[in-house]
């Protein structure tokens, strides 16, 4: 028999706060490690630095993604420019090639 552990959590940086409550940023794509989000669940997020709770959000869909692949759409889904996406992306995870879209809505 197996386990499935449904993850009920998810940090951000705390520079992203303002984005994500205003809805201007609806995705976030992460590496295999947080690639486990399930589509209809519900988390609660803080922020990476002082873990301080601000939100929950609904897992929508969770789709990978090759670094290579990443575009304007996504970036607009981000709310930078593609540029900025794939040095932020470069700089949380650099040399990783297979990366995870995660899309979700506020809970309100
Ligand atoms: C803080 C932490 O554990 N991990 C991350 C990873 C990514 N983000 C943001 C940065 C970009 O907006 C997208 C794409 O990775 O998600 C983040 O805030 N925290």
């Amino acid at each position: 028999m197996s386990t499935t552990i449904v993850p009920t959590e998810m940090t951000f940086f705390s520079r992203f706060e303002s984005d994500i409550l205003s809805g201007k940023k609806t995705i976030t794509i992460r590496d295999e490690a947080e690639s486990y989000y399930v589509p209809g669940t519900t988390v609660d997020v803080s922020t990476y630095e002082e873990g301080r709770w601000f939100c929950r959000l609904n897992i929508l869909t969770v789709e990978p993604i090759a670094f290579n692949d990443l575009n304007d759409f996504h970036a607009q889904q981000e709310n930078m420019t593609l540029t900025d996406l794939k040095a932020v992306i470069h700089d949380i995870y650099p040399g990783i090639e297979k990366l995870y879209v995660v899309n979700y809505a506020l809970v309100k």
